[in-house]
Parts: structure tokens; sequence; C-alpha cells
């Protein structure tokens, strides 16, 4: 066994100088037999197992020199790598791989979950994860910055039910009224399906704004919801009086008539869901959107994030848990940052990490299948905060069982539908 290590964790826990600590546990590692040698860019053939200790949380700069050529050695290496803490040239704030890092087998955290592991490549480079929260006393495990709650659809079934079991005589008009609009020419797909997430999710009654020749995509894969084809904000006004709950953007495109349709969702004072176009929409120059005075939840992909905060993808995705602060601090809403390890993040600050999901989502339709999930636990009463952190996981969650099922190649958004259903109840 090889020990590649810093003592840093070491001497946190036991409030020990850093020398002290290095003292102390090379003296106790030597008394356990571990023979320390000097690292000279090779790692012993005969290793079965490498224990990654090298680099730690407080890596804020790119791996180089020495560290840079042990994590090679550790991944050409064909011994498993066991990480203590946190792999080595990852990150452990944003999940950024700085450089390079090590490729372990299994990483076991300690005190806290760092949110680096959880989110953009860190579950690539962690394999399975292990946390440990250690026997700390109460005011040294406070002092550990949470910063992200994790969130999975099975941790917060332990938490609290998704949604209140139904009185026996409640009825459609107790479940909400969405109203999704979107769906230019060639895009009814993504309304459609939208529409279809937000029936199945539970919502008590779903209509659909779009263009007028979508009308029939809608209906005909959904005819439990209602569609009106829609070309001025005269003919929008009627179903925004019906509504208790909006969702625009899926398939909205950025024509003048995706403008007026978004114009009369902004002028509403409903709780809304904003996706896709109505995202970058109001990114565009000019546009003074925020919603200080309304229960909004934005749904961007990393592209549209960088839309909205006038940056660059490589930037949103080099500070998730940033990017998505940004944008709520900014619009007064919630976020749901999309990607590996969905970020939400609340106006007053708070953050979640989303746990589940898989690479499979990576096709087209997956984002609009969560706008219409949102929507609807928005429609049953949950709060922006809830239905975002509720609907991230439980789509995801969808995703994971439709993946185990038939697996992760060829897994389409619509194939999560009958598993949302499964998991809502
Ligand atoms: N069946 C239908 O009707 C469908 C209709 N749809 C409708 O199409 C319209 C256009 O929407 P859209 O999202 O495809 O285009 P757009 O906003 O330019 O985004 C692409 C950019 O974002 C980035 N990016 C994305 N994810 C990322 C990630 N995880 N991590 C990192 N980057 C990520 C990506 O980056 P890159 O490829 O450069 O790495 C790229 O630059 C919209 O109306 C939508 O509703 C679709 O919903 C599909 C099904
Ligand atoms: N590798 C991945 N792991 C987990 N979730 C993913 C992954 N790739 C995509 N997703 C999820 O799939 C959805 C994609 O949304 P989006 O990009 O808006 O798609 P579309 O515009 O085609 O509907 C998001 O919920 C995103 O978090
Ligand atoms: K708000």
């Amino acid at each position: 066994m090889i020990t590649l290590g810093e003592v840093d964790s070491h001497r946190a826990a036991l409030s020990l100088s850093e020398s002290q600590a290095r003292t102390r546990a090379r003296t106790e590692a030597e008394a356990a037999g571990v023979v320390a040698t000097i690292f000279d860019s090779n790692l012993p053939d005969d290793a079965d197992l490498i224990v990654d200790a090298l680099l730690g949380t407080g890596l804020n700069a790119v791996v180089q020199g020495t560290f840079a050529d042990a994590i090679w050695a550790m991944n050409q290496h064909t011994a498993p790598v066991f990480s203590v803490d946190i792999p080595s040239g990852l990150n452990a704030s944003t999940g950024q791989i700085m450089g390079s890092a090590v490729n372990a087998e299994s990483t076991l955290t300690f005190i806290g979950l760092k949110p680096g592991l959880i989110t953009c490549d860190g579950p690539d480079v962690c394999g399975e994860l292990y946390f440990d929260k250690l026997a700390l006393s109460k005011v040294e495990r406070d002092a550990v910055p949470a910063q992200a709650q994790r969130v999975s659809y099975y941790l917060l079934t332990q938490d609290a039910p998704l949604l209140m079991p139904r009185t026996r005589n409640s009825h459609k008009g107790h479940n909400g009224h969405a109203l999704l609009l979107g769906g230019d020419a060639g895009l009814g797909g993504a309304i459609s399906m939208a529409a279809d997430a937000c029936c199945r999710v539970g919502a008590g009654l779903t209509s659909c704004a779009t263009r007028p020749e979508n009308v029939s995509v809608v209906l005909a894969r959904r005819p439990e919801c209602m569609a009106a084809g829609v070309n001025s904000g005269l003919e929008v006004q009627p179903l925004l009086e019906r509504a208790t709950v909006l969702a625009c953007g899926p398939g909205l495109g950025r024509t003048s008539w995706a403008e007026l349709l978004l114009q009369q969702v902004i002028q509403s004072d409903l709780p809304v869901v904003l996706d896709a176009d109505a995202l970058n929409i109001i990114a565009s120059p000019g546009s003074q959107t925020e919603f200080s005075e309304r229960d909004v939840v934005l749904t961007p992909h990393p592209g549209e994030a960088a839309r909205l905060l006038d940056s660059t993808i490589a930037d949103v995705q080099s500070d998730r848990l940033a990017a998505a602060t940004a944008i709520a601090e900014t619009y007064h809403a919630v976020v749901i940052l999309k990607g590996h390890g969905s970020v939400i993040a609340g106006p007053d600050g708070r953050l979640a990490i989303c746990t589940d999901g898989n690479p499979g989502m990576g096709t087209g339709g997956m984002g609009d299948v969560l706008t219409g999930v949102v929507a609807g636990l928005l429609a049953q009463g949950l709060s922006p905060w809830e239905a975002a952190v509720r609907g991230a996981c439980l789509h995801s969650a969808a995703a994971d069982m439709a993946a185990d099922s038939d697996g992760v190649r060829g897994l389409l958004a619509t194939d999560l539908l009958p598993y949302i259903r499964q998991l809502v109840n």
C-alpha cells in the first residue's frame, strides 16, 4: 500500500500546529508499518491499492510540478485509487478539475460534504462517495461551512412526504390550474412534453397557449390537456384569468410572437416558471425584469445562465454555486441551474445540490419536462423553493429509474413520465 499524504485534515481535527501534526502523522504511520520513500515519478508496479491523500480542500490553483506528476502516476497505475477527503486536483467548492485530478475508485470524505464532490466534474472523479462526519463536537461541526445542502429524492422523502395526501373529497379545482406558454413553429413538442409532465405530476388542470398550428400536437399527445392557439395578447388574457400558475419558455422561440406572450406573463402576478427562450428574452440587453414581488422559479441550463449573467458558459461552470446565487439575487427568484448536480439557489442565499440524475438526461426535451414538473408542483401549493428542490430531485430520480431499467443511451424525456407519476405518489 502506498500513502501519498498531507496531514491538514488531521491537524484541523486535533487542533495541532502543522509541524506537530506532520510529526504525529508520520510517527503513527511508521508505527503502523508504513515505509515512507521520496516520490520520483514512478510508483511501485506491485501495489494493490493506492491511497490518495495528496491535495485537499485548500487547492485553489492549477496543479503543477511533482504534484501533477504524482496524479498522472496514480491514474496510470492499474491499482484502484482510494481518495481521502477529496480526489487530488478537484476543486472542493466548485467541482472543477484544476488542470488534472485523480480518478478515484472511491472517496471517503470527512466532516462536511463538499459541494465540489457532487456537482460539475466532481462525481466523475470521486467514484463511490462515502461520507463520515467524524465524532466532532457540535461547535467544530458548525464551524465547517455547509455552503449547500445535498438533496436527493430519497433524502427528501425521509425528511417529509413530497405532497400531502389528498383528501377524499378533493377535486381538480383544489389541485391548481397551470397555464403553459410556448411552442413556436416546429417546437410544439417542447410545450406538449412540458404539459404532459405537468399533468403527470398531478396538476388539477393543465392548459397550453401556443401557435395555432401546434394545438393539435398538444391535444394528440395529451387529450387531458387543453390547448388554445394564440396570436395576440388579447387572446392570452382570458387564459391568464383562469390559471393559478404559469410556465413560459419551452419552445417559445425569440420572435415578436414570443415577446408578446412573455410580456403577458411578466405583467401577471401569478407564480411562474421561466425556462429556455423566456430566459433568453429576459437576458437580452434593455430588459429590466426582476421579481421581488412575485413567486418565480428560473430554470436555466449553463448556456442560458451565461446569457442571464452576461458571462460565458466556462465562467458559469467554473463556479456553479456562485452563478446560481448571482442569478437568484439579481432576479429575486429561485433558480435551478441545470446540469450534473443541478444547483438550486434562493434569493435569500439558500443553496441545495441535487445528487440524482445521469448522463442519459443530455437529450433534447429533458428540460421541458422539468418545467412541467415544477409548474405542476407549484400548482399543487408548494412554495417556489420546495417546488424547485423537490421538482429537480423528482425529475432526476425518475431519469435514474428509467436508466436503471433500460440504460442511459437512448433515454428520452417522455420516458420519465411514468416514473414521475410513481415517485410523486
Ligand atoms: N422537441 C422540442 O421541441 C425541443 C425544443 N427545444 C427548444 O429549443 C430552443 C433552443 O434551446 P437549446 O437549449 O437547445 O439552445 P440554447 O439555449 O442555445 O442552449 C445550448 C447552449 O447551452 C449550453 N449548454 C446546455 N446544457 C449545458 C450543460 N449541461 N452544460 C454546459 N453547457 C450546456 C450549450 O453549450 P455547448 O454545446 O457550447 O457546450 C449550448 O451553447 C428552446 O426554445 C427550447 O425550448 C429544446 O428544449 C429541445 C427539444
Ligand atoms: N449529465 C447529466 N447528469 C444529470 N442531469 C443532467 C445531465 N445532463 C443533463 N441533465 C439534466 O437534463 C435537463 C436538460 O435540460 P435542458 O438543457 O434545458 O434541455 P432541453 O432544452 O432540451 O429541454 C436538466 O434538468 C439537466 O439538469
Ligand atoms: K420573488
